[in-house]
């Protein structure tokens, strides 16, 4: 019987390596041939271990260079971000404002903001510059203030960490607080939005003006829509606003149930003011002038709610220019705040105004103004009031802001309509119309 060799007696372990020994001669050319593939593999253990070790310096000082590159321009624009504000909040003249605008980049903030600025008091811009309207506009807003040295930083109210740097580098002595969302309508679409700012974004910045030191005294837009529908008019401030009409107009009456909380428990001084449909040069696109405008102009149907019984609907339009100036008295009329880094040190002014025209206007007669600069007649649709927020009609007592903010409105809806249309055709290029419309 041939002899078994016993290599082959096994099958062979896997991962197991047969040492086959095959006498002397061999052993010696196995040992050399084992020596060289030990000097082989230990040269190339080390060529790989240098290799290693240079991959890795390469790669930590490649990192170093860039945290630190990043490290140092984001200090620049820190460094840049601080100076632009502090040099925003310098008043030019001695006694001025240092006023923080939000909402600066929108429709009155803007024209509150260039004001300010006009008569030297320091102004620093807020603004998130969503997208409820078309953002170029916000954005050629914020040029206008830019050109004014304003500077508007981009950011939203429900940001407490920039709220606190804001306050860190500058003393506001001031809060214009003009951001909100707005439109009244809207809130069928999107709820969320009118507490996110409204609600929510309130707060936040409640809360970093009574934790400041020294507190601002704020001043902030409610809304017209807070009469809900009350119908005693003209609509005073003594009047009923606990039915409102929308979620926009509940949003609102929040906010003035909030401030006064504010007001009461850490002393900040607080003023309201309930807005009447304001229009106007660089206005709102949702609103109903300045969409009527663009369809007119666009030959496109416009559409013309109306109230129950076909009455048509109306509104105590007041106009940029005066709004702006109730504003700007407002500032200049308010107490300071009485408490100090979140403790109240004694009772705080809280007040609350109408700003209006006192002339209501029909939306028929509105769209027939706008015919006549457009020299366009208008394809009305005349549509039953949804019954998604409006109300049938606003009309404004002013007595008291007349009598403490000297509050006086002066443009009628026919001027400020064709000071919008002026600006409406040169803003969106129709350059070449001008000349034949005015
Ligand atoms: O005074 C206020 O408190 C409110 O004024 C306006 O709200 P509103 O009066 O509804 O202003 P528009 O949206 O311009 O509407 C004006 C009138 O035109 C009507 N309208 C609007 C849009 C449309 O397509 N058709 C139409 O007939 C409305 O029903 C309303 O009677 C603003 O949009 C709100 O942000 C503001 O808070």
């Amino acid at each position: 019987m041939p002899a078994l060799d016993d290599d082959d007696s096994f099958p062979s372990t896997p991962g197991k390596t047969k040492i086959i020994e095959r006498g002397p001669h061999h052993r010696h050319h196995h040992h050399h041939f084992i020596f060289a593939r030990h000097s082989l593999s230990s040269s190339l253990f080390l060529w790989t271990l240098l290799f290693l070790a240079l991959l890795a310096s390469y790669l930590s000082l490649r990192s170093f260079l860039h945290t630190s590159g990043r490290y140092l321009s984001s200090s620049f624009a820190t460094l840049n971000f601080d100076n632009q504000v502090r040099a925003s909040a310098e008043p030019s003249r001695s006694d001025g404002l240092v006023v923080l605008v939000t909402g600066a980049a929108g429709f009155v903030g803007s024209h509150a903001s260039l004001a300010l600025a006009k008569r030297g008091d320091g102004v620093v811009g807020l603004d998130n510059f969503n997208s409820y309207y078309d953002p170029s506009l916000k954005k050629a807003r914020k040029s206008l203030l830019a050109n004014q040295g304003i500077f508007v930083t981009e950011g939203d109210i429900n940001d407490a960490k920039l709220l606190k740097r804001l306050f860190d580098l500058v003393s506001f002595t001031h809060v214009l607080h003009l951001a909100a969302q707005a439109g009244v309508r809207y809130a069928i679409e999107n709820p969320d939005s009118y507490v996110h700012s409204n609600v929510a974004g309130l707060v936040t910045l409640l809360e970093a003006c009574k934790n400041a030191d020294p507190q601002p005294a704020v001043v902030w837009a409610s809304s017209s829509s807070v009469y809900g529908l009350n119908d005693e008019v003209p609509f005073s401030e003594l009047h009923r606003t606990d039915q409102p009409a929308s979620l926009y107009a509940a949003t609102k009456k929040t906010g003035e149930a909030i401030t006064h909380v504010y007001n009461h428990i850490y002393g900040l001084s607080i003023t309201g003011l309930r807005f009447f449909t304001v229009y106007g040069p660089w206005g709102r696109p949702d609103m109903a002038y300045f969409s009527f405008t663009r369809n007119i102009l666009q030959k496109k149907p416009i559409t013309v709610y109306r109230g129950k019984d076909h009455v048509d609907l109306a509104r105590d339009f007041t106009y940029i220019d005066d709004i702006v100036k109730g504003c700007v008295a407002s500032l200049d009329t308010a107490e300071k705040s009485t408490g100090a880094g979140g403790i109240k040190m004694g009772p705080a002014q809280y007040r609350i105004y109408n700003l209006g025209n006192t002339s209501p206007v029909t939306v028929p007669t509105l769209v027939s103004i706008l015919e006549n600069y457009l020299k366009v007649r208008a394809k009305k649709h005349l549509v039953e009031m949804p019954g998604n927020g409006d109300v049938p009609f606003t009309h404004a007592n002013i007595t008291l802001a007349r009598v403490e903010l000297g509050y006086k409105p002066k443009t009628n809806l026919e001027e400020g309509l064709k000071k919008f249309v002026k600006w409406y055709l040169s803003y969106y290029g129709y350059g070449s119309r001008k000349g034949k419309n005015w």
